[in-house]
């Protein structure tokens, strides 16, 4: 059998200060939670005991509903941006010249050019399909490793990258949640792919003559079940992305070994389809994030979701209270994951004398639904800081909202 060659993983550098960024180390000085926008002022510390957990509760809540009646009343023409107001004075005369918004200037560097957007795999992979969903047009940049794609943004190659971070069938891709928080890029939108994977040989090849499936380690485990049941019961190795496997196969001659790849990466590759729509769900779907070195300026006039990740040192339910700051605004949270805390894995707790427990410590991922620009993400935000040692957004972006379809030719 031909062995896998294993790629070159290149060290992280750059970072860019993040523009939401909330740091517990100036925990004394608080960033503003846009308390003149809202006519909201941040609440103080929260007392230890049940009873006025639930008493800052209520408050909160009844803060939330005025707030929210309030910005009703004074809405008419001052927009909040990011939670300051601005005004519309000038009349319109469609004669003189456009005043450029800051809107116009947050959109993509064009060079006079296509959009340049990386993505981990060569072509044929699922990310590069991602990548012209995102940017129709866009010149696609294939990177060997996701770590890759995160540096050709930092360092100018790329004006934008596209990572998969959840699968519907595979759960959650953990390396690039590390990779968010490890760079400094931010997450400026969202796109939500359907996943049709095709099992692929060279020509002539037969199910019969296969020792070996190759194929990223997602797409092995959406297609896991459906491999047993047409009868493959050979070895599974895991490669860097489906299309390289595609690639790999045909460069090399293998003809005891089939990839996992999309139907493009078989025209690409010259290779066979042997079985079509392999995976174990027809409803298998990858959601992507598009990740730039500037956040996009939230907005409020279409759906936006906000990806926040946070730590927190000590205290009782400090997660309940942190998802209760959302859930007093309704506001809904889409997404959560947590992750081993690399700088703090495990924390000891002092057992009054009788000896040291261990906890594991976590970083949390959570998304939800609410624009950065609403004064009740904001305040729910500085509310979450309260409870937290870290706390980081990491974007605030427009939602996918297009009509999710099942179809190899979506
Ligand atoms: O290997 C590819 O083609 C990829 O784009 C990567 C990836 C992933 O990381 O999940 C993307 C979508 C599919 O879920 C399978 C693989």
């Amino acid at each position: 059998m031909t062995p896998i060659p294993t790629h070159r993983v290149s060290p992280s550098r750059l970072f860019i200060q993040c523009a939401y960024r909330f740091d517990s180390a100036n925990a004394t000085n608080p960033p503003a939670a846009s308390p003149t926008s809202a006519g909201f002022n941040f609440c103080g510390g929260v007392g230890s005991t049940r009873a006025d957990w639930q008493s800052t509760c209520a408050i909160l809540a009844s803060k939330v509903v005025s707030q929210q009646q309030d910005t009703k009343k004074d809405s008419g023409n001052v927009a909040a941006v990011n939670g300051h107001k601005t005004l519309d004075l000038v009349p319109v005369n469609s004669n003189l010249p456009k005043a450029l918004t800051i809107t116009d200037l947050s959109p993509a560097p064009m060079h006079g050019a296509k959009l340049r957007v990386a993505y981990q795999g060569v072509p044929g992979a699922y990310s590069e399909a991602a990548a012209g969903k995102a940017y129709p047009n866009c010149e696609a940049i294939p990177c060997d490793q996701f770590e890759v794609a995160f540096q050709a943004v930092e360092l100018w190659i790329a004006d934008r990258a596209v990572l998969p971070v959840e699968n519907s069938l595979g759960g959650s891709i953990h390396r690039n949640y590390d990779l968010l928080l490890r760079h400094r890029l931010h997450i400026v939108g969202e796109v939500q792919l359907a996943v049709h994977h095709c099992l692929l040989a060279l020509p002539g090849v037969r199910k019969e003559y296969l020792t070996r499936v190759i194929s990223h380690p997602q797409a092995l485990s959406q297609c896991e079940l459906t491999l047993t049941k047409l009868g493959l019961n050979v070895a599974r190795e895991a490669v860097d992305d489906t299309a390289g496997a595609a690639e790999f196969v045909a460069a090399n001659n293998l003809r005891d070994t089939a990839a996992i790849a999309s139907a493009r990466a078989a025209d690409l590759y010259g290779l066979q389809i042997l079985a079509d729509g392999i995976q174990d769900d027809s409803s298998n779907v990858t959601r992507f994030v598009m990740l730039a070195r500037e956040p996009i300026i939230p907005r409020t006039d279409r759906p936006f979701k906000t990806s926040i990740v946070f730590a927190h040192d000590k205290g009782m339910s400090v997660l309940f209270k942190v998802l209760s700051a959302f859930a007093f605004r309704n506001i809904s949270l889409t997404k959560i994951e947590s992750r081993p805390h690399r700088n703090r894995p495990i924390r000891l707790v002092d057992d009054a004398n009788v000896g040291t427990a261990k906890h594991f410590e976590y970083m949390f991922y959570v998304d939800f639904e609410a624009s950065m620009a609403e004064a009740r993400a904001q305040n729910a935000l500085a509310e979450v800081q309260e409870f937290t040692s870290f706390l980081r957004v990491l974007g605030s972006y427009p939602m996918d909202m297009t009509p999710w379809c099942a179809s190899r030719d979506d």
